[in-house]
């Protein structure tokens, strides 16, 4: 019997386009290849410190609706607890890698597309926005990292070894599996969902794509 194609598998095939965009950007291809402009990588460093930080109270936003919304014999709590957990390492992280680069994270000033991510994801946070909805784009922004820099660390890349660190960060395989549970999460959210929940998760999935795009483009000088 054929395995029955899930709402995400749909989506995945019918935006190919545009996820492959975001998870295979030029920004992405120059550090696989071994390219990069390090005036670019320390541009996205900073830019990506000040979007970590306003993706906290999205994701704890997550959280509390995961708490009220589902039935949690799943565990959904636990898998975005975790989440949780990790953006707390991760926000270290970039103050210890910004020390190392000589990049001075009080002064950066977000830019434009940053400051409109940042916004859209303010958007997702109030109580009006369904658990399904804010679970689409979480597992979508943590996916689209994973995605991107696992591509940096496959064998035939040529990855500079300074920046192999901030591969391994989202490349590595834990954080892959936190992102199949987060997938496990929509999809089972998405099962259950109205057609019109169904609906403004998908443009919530198309508006992460291009704000990740307009990120990557950022970083590498394109706007
Ligand atoms: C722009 C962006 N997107 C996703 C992630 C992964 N948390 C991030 N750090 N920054």
């Amino acid at each position: 019997m054929q395995a029955k194609i899930t709402v995400t598998e749909t989506w995945l095939r019918k935006h190919r386009h545009l996820y492959d965009g975001a998870t295979r950007h030029p920004f992405i291809r120059s550090i696989r290849d071994g390219n990069i402009n390090i005036s670019a990588f320390k541009t996205w460093l900073g830019q990506d410190y000040i979007f970590v930080r306003a993706f906290v109270p999205f994701v704890a936003s997550v959280l509390t609706k995961a708490y009220k919304g589902s039935d949690d014999g799943n565990g959904d709590v636990e898998v975005i607890l975790g989440g949780v957990a990790a953006l707390h390492d991760e926000i270290s992280w970039f103050k210890k890698e910004a020390f190392k680069w000589g990049v001075q994270l009080s002064s950066i000033v977000p830019q434009k597309a940053n400051q409109e991510y940042c916004r859209f994801l303010e958007s997702l946070i109030g109580p009006e926005v369904e658990y399904t909805v804010a679970a689409v784009a979480f597992w979508a922004i943590e996916t689209i990292y994973q995605q991107s820099f696992a591509h940096c660390l496959e064998d035939d890349s040529k990855t500079p070894p300074e920046l192999k660190e901030t591969c391994q960060r989202w490349g590595n395989e834990s954080f892959g599996e936190y992102c199949n549970s987060l997938w496990n999460i929509v999809d089972r959210q998405l099962e259950k969902a109205s057609d019109d929940v169904i609906t403004k998760a998908e443009a919530t999935l198309l508006r992460v794509l291009e704000h990740e795009v307009d990120f990557w483009n950022m970083s590498h000088g394109r706007t």
